[in-house]
């Protein structure tokens, strides 16, 4: 056995896409900092790209007590595993990665070889509830990570209450800005348009729909819920939560946690990256010969796949406006062969424009050029422009992201919602008043809520505090078992 033999090994399981895969990848450095031995079980797929693209070998390898391991997603390697081709992860996963995620914590799998003291607490992606099963199974307590808001978990917490009180499913596309009275502490503000996109389907047998519903209503089995958030951001929804599931941990923003305990630690802590595409560093050096606050960062995540009349409309809108911009166009991300662009729209990007198949997006949403953020609300984004203090222009995809811009724009004012609007005149307006017009009355909730975010993850904030609590359950977890 390693020199870590006595400490407690906690294994880490995300669902294998970006957004996850890197949070999770940041609660796996928070453990290994506070002296707990890790395993972080990747996907094939995705662990070929973390090798390929980050530094996270060398990286991790300061910590001693911290295994990578890997598993099969079920799917051929070909598959986008992005758009709406996502569900077919949670077949595939549920079908194929189970049962071997069960041979391995079975006495003589990898996970249970006597090499490595035996996972005495794991963490499951929320998603994925069948491993509460395999937990239950083996006696091992197991904690959720949801990667979502809290106030998007909430909503799905909600639908049942949603189907009976018949909001559910969407009859007319003429209700769609109805206020609903059935997420309690939302009444306000959450109309049926900002419901999660799953929400839309006609009809309730809808895979993804059926998914996330059921999934979110197996959390209280586990012994406890994880959330990227912090209290001051979203008090309310983590309330009502904390009545149907007591046991909750909200300690984002991790990757400003994370900063925050290795600046305590290191003098220096060397830049990182859990990127599954190379990230172009290019634009930095672009960055820095802008003016402050001047450009505007357009990135829509690791999952959004956009048609080509969207392309074209955010690109009018862009290069009508007049103003800079940084955008991260993802290989494979728009439909159809990118030919025939305008010239306007070449010349335009030639003056004002950067393009990236990837960025660095934390350290772009830090550098002070940058003044605004067109994103597609994805959460680890939102919660990555909070902390650098950037206003965003919100214009969700699917998911969570339509109801993260719901609160970044009606409840937050850290934004605008352009949600299910693509029109290149909207566009441009929108980014001339995040950039110009109305820029003074989103400064003083931006500001507000940046240092609420970084209050949380200092020393006693709320979110240091919440760790500092989870990883004592782990430790006295495994006292118990
Ligand atoms: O050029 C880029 C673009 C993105 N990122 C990073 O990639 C992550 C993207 O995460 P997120 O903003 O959450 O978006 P998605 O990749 O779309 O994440 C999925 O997972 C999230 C967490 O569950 C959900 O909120 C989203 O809706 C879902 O699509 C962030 O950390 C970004 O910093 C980069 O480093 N470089
Ligand atoms: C792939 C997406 C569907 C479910 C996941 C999710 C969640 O509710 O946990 C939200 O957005 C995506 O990251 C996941």
């Amino acid at each position: 056995m390693d020199s870590q033999s006595n400490s407690p090994h906690v294994l880490i399981f995300p669902f294998p896409v970006q957004g996850h895969v890197s949070c999770m990848l940041k609660l796996a450095e928070l453990l290994c900092l506070s002296g707990l031995s890790v395993t972080f079980l990747n996907s094939d797929i995705i662990h070929r790209r973390l090798l390929r693209y980050t530094d996270v070998i060398s990286r991790f390898s300061r910590y001693p007590g911290f295994r990578f391991e890997t598993i099969s997603d079920g799917l051929p390697p070909d598959h986008p595993r992005s758009g709406n081709r996502v569900v077919d992860i949670f077949d595939s996963i549920k079908m194929v990665t189970k049962p071997m995620f069960r041979e391995m914590l079975l006495p003589g799998g990898c996970l249970n070889s006597g090499k490595r003291p035996p996972v005495s607490s794991i963490i499951a992606d929320g998603i994925m509830c069948f491993t509460i099963d395999v937990a239950k199974e083996m006696g091992i307590p197991i904690y959720l990570f949801r990667t979502v808001s809290a106030s998007c978990f909430w909503a799905f917490y909600c639908i049942p209450k949603l189907i009976e009180s018949g909001d559910l499913p969407i009859k007319e596309d003429d209700e769609m800005d109805r206020l609903l009275l059935g997420v309690t502490g939302m009444e306000k503000y959450l109309r049926l348009r900002d419901l999660p996109s799953f929400c839309r389907a006609n009809d309730l047998s809808d895979r993804a729909f059926q998914v996330v519903t059921t999934e979110t209503q197996e959390t209280y089995r586990a012994n406890g819920l994880i959330l990227n958030t912090f209290d001051d951001l979203e008090e309310s929804a983590l309330a009502q939560i904390r009545k149907h599931i007591p046991n909750l941990y909200s300690i984002g923003p991790l990757h400003a946690n994370l900063k925050s305990r290795l600046e305590a630690k290191l003098t220096s802590p060397p830049r990182s990256s859990n990127s599954l595409w190379e990230e172009d560093r290019t634009c930095m050096t672009w960055l820095d010969e802008q003016a402050q606050k001047s450009v505007i960062y357009v990135s829509f995540g690791s999952m959004t796949m956009l048609s080509r009349n969207e392309l074209i409309e955010l690109w009018y809108g862009l290069v009508n406006s007049r103003k800079k911009f940084l955008w991260v166009v993802r290989p494979n991300s728009v439909a159809g062969d990118g030919q025939n662009i305008p010239a306007q729209l070449l010349e335009g990007t030639l003056e004002r424009g950067y393009m990236v198949r990837w960025a660095p997006q934390e350290e772009v949403l830090a550098h002070p050029a940058v003044g605004g953020f067109l994103t597609h609300s994805g959460w680890n984004s939102t919660l990555e422009s909070i902390v650098a203090a950037v206003p965003m222009i919100c214009w969700p995809y699917y998911a969570d992201q339509q109801v993260n811009s719901r609160l970044v724009g009606e409840v937050l004012k850290l934004g605008f919602d352009m949600k299910d609007i693509c029109d290149r005149v909207v566009v441009e307006k929108f980014i001339k008043d995040l950039m110009d017009t109305k820029r003074d009355e989103l400064t003083r909730p931006v500001e507000r809520m940046m240092k609420m975010a970084r209050r949380s993850v200092a020393k006693d904030g709320t979110s240091y505090s919440n760790l500092n609590r989870l990883i004592e359950d782990i430790k006295n977890s495994k006292e118990k078992r």
